[in-house]
């Protein structure tokens, strides 16, 4: 599924008439009639029984803006159906857009009842409020005025206990980067237009927003997007398309050799941990490179399957594999730079990078932050040391320390950097966060919307490192693996979650695995 940022919805709503013949007064008509068939998904509308008053209605909440012309088209729809509603204005009509002073005068010809905000006061009749003070065309912080709207709407609902709903995204939510201005308010429902809004799935926006409506715009904008970069969810329907069934005689040989690095004197659980997933993802061969001193013990707790090799010999270690995956409980010691150096330089397979290995790298490029602050994509990011093609699962204090900006930018524009790096890098970056995302070489943007909060835990990354691996090991392309990898690692969390809450374990998501491997078969 599609993820649209502000800028794509203005493209969309700019290109959409002049490349399809489709005017932005017919996709509002949709928006609006899309409203209308959200609100009938959640309840009888024509027994709008607020368990107060038999005259209970919908209450529209009218910005002067397009989000507000939205309303009104809705409020429209909903009179022709019998169903009663009103309509409040925020804000100087006389400074209105020109299909809000269109679809108002239709509403007054109608006698529809509209009050300005200041006016109306029949709160305890409101069965269910739906804003279109603003939409996408949010600037900079709310302005007061607005500020007190909202929180006399949270007042009387508190007071009055109906349903509120957003149009298209709530009213302060940045709906690029899920930023949110202060007074923004929680809501039940959004219903958002053509595809997603980016800034519903991110935090904070993703808390507030509630449940999302995607409602159609009644044309194809997929087809004006060009080449723009793409977002997309990760979600079932995209993991059932990339799995692949096995051949009935595949054997360990078609299945993989995978190899992964790591462990040092203080961490043994995370090697052992990424390589134990690897096996559970279904990889054919897995062994677990990790330093001499440490080898009895490591063989001593992990599982049979994984074969324990030294690093010490790592020229012999890194032949006849699939794919290295380098980095967890490999240590922060001075050696450690140079080792993950040596391996990069003598590797040429496909690679995964995590965690001490991604430490080891240093800064590897660095942000122009008046750049980033003015949107200038482009020039965002610059370049400091080449990298291999390979996957990088940070988190975001790996990312911070690689890119040189602190987690709080990092978590502000997301998106935007997770796809710069990996265009500028040419490499998968999976960066782990809440949601993770996977970016590719080529700018499409994958954001994850599942998993929960149990995953919250040490050695959760570890597994998703080992499952990545043991799909690359199993052919999938770095890419695809990485995906898949997010997918799976996050349902076999959910599964748990079912029964667990949070106590369950990594290990537990990494036993998991093979269930939602079914479960995406179909199986
Ligand atoms: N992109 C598209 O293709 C479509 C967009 N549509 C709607 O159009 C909306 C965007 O419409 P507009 O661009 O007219 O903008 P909006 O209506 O979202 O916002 C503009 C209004 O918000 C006010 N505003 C902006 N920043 C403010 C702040 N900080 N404090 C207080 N008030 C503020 C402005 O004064 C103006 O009244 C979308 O969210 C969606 O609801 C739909 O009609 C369907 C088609
Ligand atoms: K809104």
């Amino acid at each position: 599924m599609n993820i649209l940022t502000t800028e794509d919805a203005r493209f969309i709503d700019r290109e959409v008439p002049k490349q399809l013949g489709v005017s932005l007064e017919i996709l509002m008509e949709n928006a609006g009639r899309g409203i209308v068939d959200a609100l009938w998904g959640q309840y009888d509308l024509f027994s709008l029984d607020n368990a107060r008053s038999i005259n209970s209605f919908v209450l529209f909440i009218c910005g002067t803006g397009n989000n507000g012309a939205d309303g009104l088209v809705a409020a429209r729809h909903l009179m022709e159906q019998g169903v009663p509603v009103q309509i409040v204005l925020v804000g100087d009509t006389s400074k209105c857009s020109d299909l809000f002073a269109l679809q108002l005068e239709r509403c007054e010809a109608m006698g529809c009842i509209i009050d300005m905000y200041d006016e109306f006061n029949d709160w305890s009749n409101v069965a269910v409020a739906v804003e279109g003070i603003m939409g996408t065309g949010l600037t900079g912080k709310l302005r007061d005025l607005t500020v007190d709207v909202l929180h006399d709407i949270d007042t009387m609902r508190s007071q009055y206990n109906f349903d509120l709903w957003a149009i298209d995204v709530p009213a302060g939510l940045d709906a690029t980067t899920g930023q949110i201005a202060e007074g923004t308010l929680a809501y039940d429902y959004t219903v958002t237009f053509g595809a997603i809004k980016q800034g519903l799935l991110l935090y904070p926006g993703k808390a507030v927003g509630g449940i999302a409506v995607v409602a159609p715009l009644g044309a194809p904008w997929q087809k004006v997007l060009g080449d723009r970069d793409i977002t997309v969810t990760i979600d079932s329907n995209l993991a059932e398309k990339l799995i692949n069934y096995r051949i009935p005689m595949a054997h360990k040989g078609v299945n993989g050799n995978a190899l992964i690095i790591g462990g040092s004197n203080d961490m043994i659980g995370a090697p052992i941990l990424a390589a134990e997933a690897a096996v559970h993802s279904g990889a054919g061969k897995v062994t677990l490179g990790v330093p001499e001193v440490i080898k009895p013990v490591v063989q001593g707790r992990i599982i049979p399957e994984v074969m324990v090799t030294s690093t010490e010999a790592h020229k012999a270690m890194l032949e006849g594999r699939q794919v290295v995956a380098m980095g967890p409980g490999l240590g922060r010691t001075s050696d450690i730079p140079d080792f993950v150096d040596s391996i990069l330089d003598s590797y040429e397979g496909p690679l995964v990078l995590d965690a001490d290995a991604l430490y080891a790298l240093g800064h590897v490029g660095s942000v122009d932050k008046d750049a980033l602050r003015d949107g200038e994509i482009e020039s965002i990011y610059a370049v400091e040391r080449d990298l291999p093609y390979c996957v990088m699962t940070p988190h975001l204090g790996e990312f911070s320390r690689l890119i040189d900006l602190p987690i709080k930018w990092i978590e502000r524009h997301y998106i935007t950097l997770a796809r710069e790096f990996a265009k500028k890098h040419q490499v998968v970056l999976v960066l782990k966060g809440i949601p993770s995302v996977v970016a590719l070489p080529d700018g499409t943007v994958y954001v994850n919307t599942i998993g929960n909060a149990g995953m919250g835990s040490g050695g959760m990354g570890d597994v998703l490192t080992g499952v990545i691996a043991g799909f690359i090991s199993q052919g999938y392309s770095l890419q695809d693996s990485a995906v898949l990898g997010v997918y799976v690692h996050s349902r076999s969390a959910d599964i748990l979650n079912d029964t667990k809450a949070w106590g369950y374990t990594p290990s537990d998501v990494s036993t998991s695995l093979g269930c939602v491997i079914s479960e995406l078969l179909g199986e």
